[in-house]
């Protein structure tokens, strides 16, 4: 895959001293970006006590009661219905993942997302500080893709502007529970193999995490598409490294830029013998498109559709790979479904 050999995580791009060195910033994302898809960026500008509070808070919001968590807004993937509590993705052994959905104060019902602030005291002020420092990274990383594929430089800036009521990008944060003390079947991930729906995701993993793994594209091979089976040949892992965000490509960029920039899949495993078992965090900025968008490039490589339209038949895909129904994700775990790029477009192709 495109991880040169002997390498063992995708590249680091330095984003200081941005405006004098975009053209050389340009060319680095570029080259990830069109092989692994994964990329991690340093000198970024968010505050590392930032960070650290805004895991801590998240750490506090997961430590609730389940009758408190439960009388929020519910996530549901199968009725697109994308703020507040997202309920546990569990196998037979016991949870493999929680999640939590953060929208901006554009959307009028977003603060239904939080708890009684008495509950988690600065939750939402500190997240909403920490998402506030997101345009900064995601502005200068999507310019620099639309200028290295021939886009007007604010072109992807004006699709993922916040500021837009049509613009639902949102923060999610996936707490994983201690692996420790249970024998889980072999293969058993914490995240499904998937891709995300992004123009860009910006991913904070807690200290010391393992098991984020990321297959290139052309390890991954379709084998029955219509049913969404995809054999994955390998796994390359991406680990936490200090000081770092990771950054990958998802589906709304792939299509913008006719697959020359790659969504790859990627998954979290359980711990391998001798890596930390104990709870795992990550924080996932997912930088959406408006619904509105047309996420077509130039050449028509993929569907001319909406995001929203597009979001619409992935959904059902995430309903089903990560349904809070043990049955169902037992199933998608058992039957290794992978969701990527091209079952949407063959979604959309059947549904057309
Ligand atoms: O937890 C991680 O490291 C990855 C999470 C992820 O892929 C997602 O939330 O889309
Ligand atoms: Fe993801």
């Amino acid at each position: 895959m495109a991880i040169d050999a002997g390498i063992e995580h995708p590249p680091i791009v330095d984003l200081s001293n941005y405006e004098e060195r975009k053209e050389e910033i340009t060319a680095q994302l570029m080259h990830a970006a069109t092989t692994s898809g994964f990329f991690y960026v340093k000198n970024h500008g968010v505050p590392q006590d930032l960070i650290d509070r805004e895991f801590e808070v998240n750490s506090r919001y997961f430590k609730l009661p389940e009758e408190v968590t439960a009388s929020l807004p519910q996530v549901n993937w199968a009725k697109h219905e994308l703020l507040g509590h997202e309920p546990c993705n569990k196998v037979s052994e016991g949870v493999v993942r929680e999640g939590h959905f953060k929208w901006w104060d554009t959307h009028k019902v977003a603060d239904s997302a939080y708890p009684e602030e008495k509950l988690v005291p600065g939750f939402k002020q500190t997240t909403k500080d920490f998402m506030g420092a997101m345009p900064n990274v995601y502005d200068r990383i999507l310019s620099c893709f639309a200028l290295g594929l021939g886009y007007p430089e604010g072109f992807f800036k004006e699709a993922s502007d916040v500021r837009d009521s049509d613009n639902y990008s949102v923060f999610v944060v996936n707490y994983y529970p201690k692996t420790e003390g249970i024998t889980w079947k072999p293969d058993t991930n914490r995240i499904t193999p998937h891709t995300d729906e992004t123009l860009v995701t910006l991913l904070f993993t807690s200290p010391g995490s393992a098991g984020l793994e990321l297959a290139a594209g052309k390890d991954g091979k379709a084998v029955d598409s219509q049913q969404g089976h995809y054999q994955v040949e390998s796994w390359h892992p991406c680990p936490h490294i200090p000081g770092c965000i990771v950054v990958n490509v998802g589906d709304s960029l792939q299509a913008w830029s006719d697959g020359v920039l790659k969504s790859n899949y990627h998954r979290v495993r359980m711990p391998k013998p001798g890596e930390p078992t104990g709870e795992r965090y990550s924080m996932g900025y997912f930088v959406w498109p408006r619904y509105k968008d047309i996420i077509q490039g130039p050449q028509k490589k993929y569907p001319g559709i909406t995001f929203a339209r597009f979001m619409d038949v992935k959904s059902k895909g995430f309903g089903y790979t990560l349904s809070p129904e043990l049955e169902v994700f037992e199933d998608a775990q058992n039957r290794n479904v992978v969701l990527g790029m091209p079952i949407v477009s063959d979604g959309i192709a059947a549904a057309s």
